[in-house]
């Protein structure tokens, strides 16, 4: 018995010392030895607070009272001990055993589950708090977490989702966990519709991996409608920002070209007058750049520059847009009315470009307007006074317009006071050059890029090509051929030139092979939903074709220039 006894006592993880009652070492087993670094033989029968210092086994010796679950440090380690007398059939004390055992390791993992517990409070809070919408599926696809943004942005309460397959969600779409768990690579970018609304959104997703091994695919969804709206938003802050600003002075007009000079003499004369000056010429000829530079050398260059493209506007809302509205003069009117364009741009200059594409209705009010220089709003009675100054802009031959009964002829007269007129690019040729420079220097400071000049061979080359998008194209064509430069490059080389545009072909190759592509897939779109795809991607290879130039762009398609308007607002194109 005492042999087993023995096995037991030096087999155990739990440290042993027992004493007598002078306290003195009767038993000291093998993991005391471990953990105390002494041996059993130069131990035994010498008193215990020579060994241990800090020992409290004389007190329970004393008092009889046993000591339980005791923490103290011991050297580099941190032991947990429990004292217990020894007693005889009496009663009396005859001893005492002290039983501990090291935890300094447990001590270091109930710190790491604490840290860790910590992180995870720490996870939590940005997984509820977050407005990203946030997913967690296992490794067998199954919904194990969502956050409140998720449920909020899909319609889904936490426990409609929680334990269902990856697919529950999607309304429209490849789940993209399943992607993820089945390829173990990240998925970006991916449109989906999900949830009961079938609510749109862009989705990523990664492989959560642990150790080497796929644990599941975490996915954050953001709500596309929200990033259109805010798109929106954006593109029509831009546009107010480009109204309002009078950029351009005379400076910024390169011209070797007579015509052209003769244009900038005669613009310059306008300016110091408050004259009606019409400015004609080819989309893309700079009739912009003239308003600005009239109105920044006129008198009234402090107040404000109001920037109206006639063709932009839907016909319905250009007359409340241009002479603003009374509170109540239409459904949807805003709740104290709205001031217009004329009406903002009072002191300073409106310039109403695409002055060809006002509907016949409006023409007779505007013509109103120049003439009484007073507007009334839309829903009001009282005339307002108004002092602006009118640059009008076209493209358009207006005299045809008139012949059409198109464009009223009295207003013809009223604006044609001061006709300016830009010649198409493909007439000066000699102001090509001095706009390459021009336009080098600046895209140099876009792209970083060390351009000094084109060469001769280089040059030839875009003499020869006619222009039809004018300075615009021109703009865009150096900027394309500034990125190919290398930045140790100092000129335009011709193997640096872009190639030219023959994209009529291209167009046409592009919409049979995507028409192809959609009936292959079998994909489930309606007929409209294919017809609006290609539509928009028509349109937009017919704007890159053109330089982003919308009159060209409308020839081409044989679309009217509102209409191509209304169509890239409709499919949020940025061109
Ligand atoms: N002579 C020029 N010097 C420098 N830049 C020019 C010149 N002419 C045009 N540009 C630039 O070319 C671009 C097109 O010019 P702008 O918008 O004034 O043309 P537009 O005739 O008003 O075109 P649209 O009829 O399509 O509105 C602008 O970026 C403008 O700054």
């Amino acid at each position: 018995m005492k042999k087993e006894l023995d096995v037991i006592l030096n087999s155990t993880h739990d440290a042993m010392i027992a004493v007598d009652i002078e306290g003195k070492i009767t038993l000291f087993n093998r993991a005391a030895e471990v953990i105390t670094g002494f041996n059993e033989e130069d131990v035994l029968g010498k008193p215990i607070a020579e060994v241990i210092t800090s020992t409290r086994l004389p007190y329970v010796l004393n008092s009889g009272e046993p000591e339980l679950n005791q923490k103290q440090p011991m050297g580099n380690t941190v032991i947990i001990t429990s004292r217990l007398p020894v007693k005889d059939e009496a009663g009396k004390v005859i001893g005492a055993v002290a039983v501990f055992r090291d935890i300094s390791e447990i001590m270091d993992l109930t710190d790491e589950i604490y840290k860790l517990k910590e992180f995870h409070s720490l996870l939590e809070a940005i997984f509820n708090s977050t407005q990203d919408a946030i997913t967690v599926c296992d490794e067998k696809g199954i919904h194990v977490l969502v956050n409140p943004a998720y449920s909020r942005l899909t319609g889904l309460a936490r426990q409609e989702i929680i334990g269902k397959p990856a697919t529950a969600d999607i309304a429209r779409g490849e789940s993209i966990h399943m992607q993820v768990i089945s390829t173990k690579k990240p998925v970006k970018n991916a449109r989906l519709k999900v949830g009961p609304h079938g609510k749109e959104v862009v989705a990523d997703a990664a492989p959560i991996i642990v150790d080497g091994h796929l644990r599941g695919s975490v996915g954050v969804l953001h709500d596309l409608t929200e990033i259109k709206k805010l798109n929106n938003e954006l593109m029509k802050a831009k546009q107010i920002i480009r109204k309002l600003e009078a950029r351009y002075t005379f400076d910024d007009i390169i011209a070797k070209d007579e015509g052209m000079l003769t244009a900038i003499e005669k613009a310059k004369e306008a300016s110091l007058t408050p004259v009606t000056v019409l400015l004609r010429g080819e989309s893309g000829t700079g009739k912009e750049l003239f308003a600005h530079a009239i109105h920044n050398m006129s008198n009234r260059k402090y107040n404000q520059f109001v920037r109206v493209n006639c063709a932009a506007i839907s016909q319905s809302l250009l007359e409340s847009e241009l002479f603003g509205y009374e509170e109540g003069a239409f459904t949807g009117a805003r709740k104290g009315g709205k001031i217009g364009f004329f009406e903002e741009a009072h002191g300073g200059t409106i310039f109403l470009d695409e002055i060809g594409e006002i509907p016949i209705s409006t023409q007779a009010k505007l013509l109103r307007v120049l003439q009484e220089k007073e507007v009334i709003r839309v829903g009001g009675t009282n005339p307002i006074n108004i002092d602006v100054r009118v640059i009008a802009a076209t493209n358009l031959p207006l005299e045809k317009a008139i012949e059409e009964g198109e464009f009223r002829e009295d207003l013809y007269y009223r604006l044609n006071v001061f006709p300016i007129f830009i010649p198409p690019l493909r007439e000066r040729k000699k102001d090509i050059y001095p706009l390459i420079i021009h336009l080098i220097k600046k895209f140099n400071e876009e792209y970083g890029r060390n351009g000094e000049d084109i060469s001769p061979e280089a040059m030839e080359k875009l003499l020869d090509y006619d222009w039809p998008g004018n300075v615009r194209e021109l703009q865009n064509y150096i900027g394309r051929a500034i990125i190919n430069l290398r930045y140790h490059e100092k000129y335009i080389t011709v193997d640096r030139l872009p190639m030219f545009f023959d994209n009529d072909k291209i167009l046409m190759k592009d919409r049979k092979q995507k028409t192809v592509i959609q009936l292959q897939e079998g994909n489930d779109k309606s007929l409209r939903a294919i017809v609006e795809e290609i539509e928009r991607d028509t349109i937009v290879a017919s704007l890159k074709k053109n330089n982003g130039n919308r009159t060209l762009t409308a020839k081409a398609l044989d679309v009217s220039l509102r209409n191509l308007y209304y169509k890239i607002e409709k499919y949020n194109i940025e061109l």
